[in-house]
Formats: structure tokens, sequence, C-alpha cells
């Protein structure tokens, strides 16, 4: 029996990166995290201790600062930068990942003025890209997380099967709430990559108001079929939805009824666990798979 290094990668995770566009009195600023994973031979500092073939992790942070020096762009092609260049950096080396998280800042108003250096951060929402370089082939995913969205009603829930530990009340207005969890895939590489990060969340969000939902699962399939109907760059997108669940609290014991008639708000627990999770792919029936692309990234399912 032998026993052999099997697959391995390594870089240096989370680096923290904020750029500021000073170039102007009114400033602009990025903020990333960016994490970076090569892979190649590394069999010698593995079995060995021999570190011939190491680009340190602590290089792998510099080039990162190094690289916003020189403007960071969207973080898609901040990426494919950063990717191109580790994978390129020593024939051992014979491909890279790069991932990265970009939090937003929205200028903060003073006297209904946008003030020029003073932000705040945008919510949770981040948008994700991670950029793999395989050879010659580059793959981009692109993403969101932490979208928080809900609609007070147009949203029903029944016709499911009903067994002996079935309790569930059929609805046909119910709250609807998620945070959507994305990551779509494009065809190529030179994509307008802002722009088409505006469409997809666009649709997300228009998709969601607009879909009667019948289920959280039918308005996933919804939200994906509008992203790939409306973006021929975008092979396939895989979603994670959460079910927050807001359950219609019982008043009764206060001799209060809690009903939608108008005489007073609807009065609803917003439940943080457990939670329905709705997962889900949707694709071009002709796209080509690209395993690679997926590799160390959560695709859900
Ligand atoms: O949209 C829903 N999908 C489900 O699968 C499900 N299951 C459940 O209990 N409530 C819901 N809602």
């Amino acid at each position: 029996m032998a026993i052999l290094l099997g697959p391995n990668q390594y870089g240096k995770a989370e680096v923290r990166v904020v750029a500021v566009d000073r170039r102007s009195s009114r400033h602009s600023l990025v903020d990333l995290n960016v994490s970076s994973s090569l892979r190649g031979d590394f069999t010698a500092a593995h079995t060995a201790g021999d570190n011939g073939h190491v680009l340190t992790t602590d290089t792998q942070k510099n080039t990162v600062f190094a690289f916003a020096r020189q403007g960071v762009g969207s973080p898609e092609d901040f990426g494919l930068r950063l990717a191109r260049h580790f994978a390129g950096s020593y024939d051992w080396i014979t491909g890279a990942r790069v991932a990265v998280e970009s939090y937003g800042w929205e200028r903060i108003s003073v006297g209904g003025a946008e003030h020029d250096h003073s932000f705040r951060r945008a919510g949770s929402e981040v948008r994700t890209a991670v950029v793999t370089v395989d050879g010659d082939h580059a793959h981009v995913l692109a993403g969101l997380g932490d979208l928080v969205v809900l609609k007070t009603t147009g949203s029903e829930f029944r016709g499911f099967p009903r067994d002996r530990y079935t309790t569930l009340a059929e609805t046909r207005d119910r709250i609807l709430a998620t945070a959507v969890t994305a990551r779509w895939r494009y065809t190529a590489t030179d994509v307008d990559f802002d722009a088409t990060f505006a469409r997809v969340r666009t649709a997300l969000l228009e998709t969601f108001a607009a879909t009667h939902s019948l289920a959280l699962q039918q308005s996933l399939y919804a939200m994906g079929e509008a992203v790939l109907e409306q973006n021929p760059c975008v092979a396939e997108i895989r979603m994670s939805m959460p079910n927050r669940h807001h359950f219609l609290q019982d008043l009764s014991a206060f001799g209060l009824d809690n009903a939608p008639d108008g005489s007073g708000p609807v009065v609803y627990h917003a439940d943080d666990r457990p939670y329905g999770l709705i997962e889900g792919t949707v694709l071009r029936d002709d796209a080509a798979p690209a395993d690679i692309a997926w590799q160390g990234t959560p695709g859900f399912c």
C-alpha cells in the first residue's frame, strides 16, 4: 500500500482591501475581501517540506494590495487579473482561483446633499465573484449574497400532501420572505461585468416582486429563468433561498383577533429557525458543463 498526496491547493484567505479614489474631492471607495488559491505541483512542500515551489501566501496577499493600487475595476475583472497573474507566474503553478467579496457603501446625505467623503454600509448584501484560471481557460462566476426580500401578499402555499405528521394549514395569502444567495456562470470573460451584475440583480428583484408565488420553489425558478432570458452571457444560475417564515401571531389570549380586515395591523412572528431551505439551479440545456468553475465554491446542490 502506498500513501499519496491527493488534490491540494493553498493561498491567502480574506485579504481585506479598501481602495479609495481621491483624485477629486468627491472620493469613492471599493471594499473587498479577496481570497486566492493556487493549484499545481506542490508535492515536495507537503511530503518533504521543500518550499521551492511555494509562492508564499504572504506574497499572494501583497500582490492583491499591489494590484489594487493599479485600480480595481469590477470584482470579476480584478479576480481575472490576479488569477491570470498567479497562474502565469511559475510553470509549476497550473491554476488559480480568486474569490472576491465586495461590500457596498453609499454616500451619507447631509442636509439633502450627498457628502463627498462620508459613507454608510449599504446593508448586509454582498456582491461576489469567483474566477478560476486553469491552464489557458478562465471561468467567471458572479453572484450576490444576503439580498433580503419580502412581500406582504401575493404568496400562497397549498395543495401539498398530508400525512399523519402534517399540521401546516394551507394558505392563499402569506408573507414570503427570503435572503437570496445566487451565483451565475458567464460563458465568456469579456463581459461588461458591472452592467450585467446590475441587470441580473434587477431581474431577481423584479421577478420576486412580480411573481404571484404558489411556492418559494416557483419563485426561485421564475427568478432564474428571467436572469437567463435577459442575459445571453449567463449559462446557469444557482440559488439558495431560505424561507423566512412569518407566522400569524395568536392574540386570542388577550381578547384580540388578528384579522387582515383593516381594523389594525396584522401581527406576525418572524421566526428565525428552523427555516425551509429552497435551493436550485436554472440552466440552458445547451450550456457546456464547467465543473472546474464550481470546484470549491458552494453551488448548493
Ligand atoms: O414555499 C414553500 N415551499 C415549501 O416547500 C414549503 N414547506 C413548508 O412547510 N412551507 C413551504 N413553503
